[in-house]
């Protein structure tokens, strides 16, 4: 806290478990706590990275000032001799999406993953002390889901022993990567691989775009940023950008040859790593922004729960207080399913980032039988976090009423930076049924005595969960995890089950597949609830120490479930999974599960040990002291700098002066 009086102390004491315990299960590990407490710390004491004037600034100062911004973390980064853990967070904390998100996140983990052990050898150094600074130019203008849709093509020159890139068309100039516009030298471009007159699909190609002497474009490149997006301040801090080339030449060396290679006389090899690994670095990041659902959402979280015990409406009795909004029961049905979601995503994000860590060692090993499922899970979980979080964010700004929708309440920026989630990295509805395609394939397969594994293995207990009939026969069998399992489990399977019938009556598939497919994405929803569920189940299995730690973190969990249950209620009746009876005891027990997360939100929310500077919410405030630092804040607006403001000598002034004289 930052000294001075805690509006929320009471709140406080009303906690029923050890919240320093929580703060480590919430961080994963004592050391993952110690290192993000501590540079969070180190950002927030900082005033060059303040973020109070970003939504104000005109695009140019808000750009040059993230390149400060930037430019600053790299020098603490070395100054302090950060670990690479350690410059990540600190990157994290410094909350401005940047051109060094690209370069990290993917134009560094492309060159990992896709390049050839001397080519990793040759990029990398080079791009871990930024000499160089990379983007990942994949999407177009005309094609970004359909990746082997893209037109930029690279075609092998044997003469020179080259690749000439060229954006053959309008439609295929580069439009969208992060980094590209004003900042990045290098990138990884995707285009179609073209030898001897025949086309390979496509590749990755490691591309120089800007002269390391004087930043300019190279010869044949066309670069620039692609104008403001959506919000103030949010995303506008990123230079996303547009290129195109003009028979642009690289050498042979530059393509990244993991995959497939290109010999000297042009002939196309195929490694024996499966062609799928070309989008390795999209499931990689798919992982990373499921943890990422988890900070934004309980950051909104926050923000709502702290404010909404400090607002008061309505309920005075004899001249006492105001009732909290937060002991509105309606406040409380909106709210804490949130809170509970956002302690689920954080535990699927921890587990999903083991999957992804076990996959990525098996590949090492040439083993690629577990790829199918981290690109499930990684696309399904992907697009189900980030829905959830997006429409999230917006419910908080709802539960802070109006100050929720001023920029200093933090929500409105939140959101703008976060929705693009729903969009980038593959667009939620476009990965799910990528999900879809995976479960339909699962389905026609259980016949065939290849059982289903990982998060698909309920599957292979199909006989079972068709039959299955929920004997919750009073409001507490609710609270029991071995029911609630079966029961999200046969949902999710009979939901498949029922698409898989309809669709073999398809005489062609991919029409089925087609007509079918807003059943499918409700199917693999089901599906994926299903793994998030199992996976707070599973972390309650775990050893959890700390005073009350583990029941709060039930409690949570059977707000998350009880609650999908209560909002899906219709897939749930519908398959037979629960009686209406049992329904109803589902929504019993959600309400009592809430009066227990009551008097524990505000801890709850402390667990996740933001500090203000992160949080950037005047309604957040750790120490609930709201109403005098909105004020203050109003007359920091720069509309407010003058009494009467400019333009009133030519607009106002003449308006009123018009209007006196057509009543006299
Ligand atoms: C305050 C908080 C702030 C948070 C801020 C967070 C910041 C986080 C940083 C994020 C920065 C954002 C930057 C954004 C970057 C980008 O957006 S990069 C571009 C991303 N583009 C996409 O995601 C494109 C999506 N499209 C695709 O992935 C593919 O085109 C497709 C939809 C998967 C289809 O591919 P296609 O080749 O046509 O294949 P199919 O025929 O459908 O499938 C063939 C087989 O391949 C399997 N498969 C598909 N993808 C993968 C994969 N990734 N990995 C493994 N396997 C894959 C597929 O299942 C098929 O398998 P079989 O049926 O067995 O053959
Ligand atoms: C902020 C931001 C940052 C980005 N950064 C990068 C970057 O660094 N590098 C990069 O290469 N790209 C980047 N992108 C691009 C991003 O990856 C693509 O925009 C994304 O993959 C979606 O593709 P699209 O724009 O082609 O959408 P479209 O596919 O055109 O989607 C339009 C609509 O069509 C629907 N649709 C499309 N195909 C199907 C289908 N088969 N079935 C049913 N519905 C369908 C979608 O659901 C959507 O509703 C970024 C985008 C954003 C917004």
């Amino acid at each position: 806290m930052e000294g001075g009086v805690d509006y929320l102390a009471d709140e406080r004491k009303k906690a029923e478990f050890d919240v320093q315990q929580m703060k480590i299960v919430w961080a994963g590990s004592h050391h993952t706590f110690e290192i993000s407490d501590r540079i969070s710390k180190l950002v927030a004491n900082d005033p060059a990275f303040s973020k109070d004037e970003r939504t104000m600034l005109p695009r140019k100062e808000l750009f040059k000032n993230t390149l400060r911004k930037a430019s600053y973390a790299w020098k603490r980064i070395n100054d302090l001799h950060l670990s690479e853990e350690e410059a990540s967070q600190l990157r994290f904390y410094v909350d401005e999406p940047a051109f060094t998100d690209l370069h990290w996140g993917m134009f560094i983990p492309a060159i990992k993953g896709q390049g050839t052990d001397e080519q990793q050898k040759k990029w990398l150094p080079l791009a871990y002390k930024m000499q160089i600074i990379g983007c990942y130019a994949q999407t177009e203008l005309g094609h970004g889901s359909n990746v082997q849709g893209l037109e930029t093509t690279a075609t092998f020159d044997p003469q020179t022993d080259e690749f000439v890139i060229h954006s053959p068309t309008l439609t295929s100039s580069k439009w969208w990567p992060g980094g590209l516009g004003k900042v990045s030298t290098h990138g990884v471009v995707y285009a179609r691989l073209i030898t001897d007159g025949q086309e390979h699909g496509i590749h990755g190609f490691i591309v120089q775009l800007r002269r390391l002497e004087d930043h300019r474009p190279l010869p044949g490149i066309i670069i620039g940023d692609i104008g403001m997006k959506f919000g103030n301040g949010a995303y506008n801090t990123m230079d996303n950008g547009v290129l195109r080339f003009d028979h642009v030449r690289i050498p042979r060396d530059q393509m990244l040859m993991r995959v497939s290679q290109v010999t000297r006389d042009g002939k196309v090899v195929q490694s024996d790593v499966p062609r799928q690994l070309v989008y390795g670095t999209m499931v990689y990041v798919r992982q990373t922004i499921v943890q990422d659902a988890s900070c934004a959402l309980s950051r909104a979280v926050c923000i709502a729960t702290r404010y909404s015990a400090v607002r008061r409406q309505f309920g005075s009795h004899n001249g006492g207080p105001e009732t909290q909004v937060i002991d509105y029961k309606t406040q409380q049905s909106r709210l804490f399913p949130l809170l509970a979601s956002a302690y689920a995503f954080r535990f699927v994000g921890e587990w999903l980032k083991w999957l992804y860590t076990d996959v990525t060692q098996r590949l090492q090993a040439n083993d690629f039988s577990t790829l199918p499922e981290a690109h499930a899970c990684t696309a399904g979980l992907k697009s189900l976090t980030t829905s959830v979080t997006a429409d999230g964010i917006e419910e908080c700004r709802k539960l802070c009423g109006g100050h929720g929708y001023l920029c200093t309440s933090g929500l409105p920026e939140l959101f703008a930076v976060y929705v693009p989630a729903c969009t980038y990295e593959g667009d939620n509805i476009v990965l799910m049924l990528q999900v879809a395609r995976i479960l339909m394939k699962t389905v026609s397969q259980l016949g065939s005595g290849k059982l289903p594994v990982g998060t698909m293995a309920y599957m292979g207990r199909i006989e079972h969960l068709l039959q299955y009939r929920c004997n919750v026969q009073k409001a507490e069998d609710w609270l029991n995890p071995a029911i609630v399992l079966e029961a999200f489990e046969a949902r999710a399977a009979r939901m498949s089950v029922s698409c898989a019938k309809k669709l073999s009556k398809f005489a062609n598939p991919e029409e089925g597949f087609a007509e079918l497919s807003a059943d499918l994405v409700e199917a693999v929803v089901a599906h994926c609830q299903l793994i998030v569920v199992s996976k707070f189940i599973e972390k309650l299995q775990q050893d959890i120490p700390g005073k009350g730690v583990k029941q709060q973190l039930k409690v949570l969990c059977g707000v998350y479930y009880l609650f999908l249950l209560h909002k899906h209620q219709g897939d749930f009746l519908a398959t037979s999974c629960v009686t209406p009876k049992q329904a109803s005891l589902a929504n019993d027990q959600l309400r009592v599960l809430y009066s227990q997360v009551r008097p524990n939100a505000i801890a709850l929310v402390d667990a996740f040990n933001y500090t203000d500077h992160f949080l950037g919410s005047i309604l957040g405030r750790y120490d609930g002291n709201v109403y005098p630092k909105l004020y203050e804040a109003a007359w920091k607006d720069p509309l407010n700098d003058s009494v009467v403001p400019d333009g009133y000598h030519q607009y106002i002034r003449p308006l009123l002066k018009q209007q006196r004289s057509a009543k006299l």
